[in-house]
């Protein structure tokens, strides 16, 4: 690495067929930061994710991830929450950890069953008889059990009821390690952004503002959710 960035994503164009995604759009990620990424629906959030998890290329510019291209190197320290899941509905939440811990050699089983147990979850329960908050929880551990350098969670906690939000954004929060990076994309703004170091705000495919949250408090006088509302007021 010749700088002490995490994440470089520079000069990325990202098209779908002639619709253009993200336009020109840069920004360096340092380790031990909580990034959210914020921005109206279709404003490009899962776009990024999916690009720094190497899932979609760029149409123009370069990414790198420690210094490299993402690729195996990258997938190997990326944990990533996809905005859909992709696990298997009849497994129990028990196969599913031993599964996880089979394929990733990052991932801590204990770290995961305590979390279960935290959360409240049964570990015989079968995914596909679960609510829609409590699979939420189950993707998220698994997802926060490996010591990953980066995070990737696409809304990671849109289903789950808000007095239980705060138990887990704390549960992530103590979970992972200081110097691992967590990029979180969200609408819940104000439930989730006591937890953020930076804010990078993306609308129609461009960066409008990334920068501290400290500094745009002080700045602004506004919470990021207040800016929020202003900026992209309908
Ligand atoms: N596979 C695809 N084919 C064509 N267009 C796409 C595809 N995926 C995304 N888009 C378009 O690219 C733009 C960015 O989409 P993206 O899913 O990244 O937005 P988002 O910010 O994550 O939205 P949301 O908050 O609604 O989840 C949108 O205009 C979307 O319609």
């Amino acid at each position: 690495m010749t700088n002490n960035y995490l994440l470089e994503f520079s000069n990325i164009t990202k098209k779908y067929g002639s619709k253009v995604a993200l336009d020109n759009v840069s920004f360096n990620l340092e380790p031990g930061k909580i990034i959210g990424l914020l921005g109206p629906n279709g404003s490009g959030k899962s776009t990024i994710l999916k690009l720094v998890n190497g899932l979609l290329q760029p149409t123009e510019g370069e990414i790198k991830i420690m210094g490299n291209p993402p690729g195996i190197m990258s997938k190997s320290i990326i944990s990533y929450l996809p905005e859909r899941t992709y696990l298997n509905e009849w497994m129990k939440i028990s196969d599913l950890i031993n599964f996880f811990a089979d394929f990733y050699i990052d991932f801590d089983i204990n770290k995961a069953n305590e979390m279960v147990i935290a959360l409240k979850l049964d570990p015989n329960h079968k995914l596909k008889t679960l609510s829609k908050g409590n699979k939420e929880k189950v993707q998220l551990i698994l997802v926060m059990s490996r010591k990953a350098k980066l995070y990737l969670l696409d809304e990671p906690i849109g289903g789950v009821d808000p007095a239980t939000r705060d138990f887990i954004l704390d549960t992530i929060i103590s979970n992972y390690l200081s110097d691992a990076t967590l990029m979180i994309s969200t609408h819940l703004i104000s439930d989730i952004e006591r937890i953020f170091d930076e804010v990078i705000l993306i609308n129609q495919g461009t960066i409008y503002k990334h920068d501290s949250v400290d500094n745009i408090r002080q700045q602004t006088g506004k919470s990021v959710d207040q800016l929020f509302r202003e900026v992209f007021k309908c």
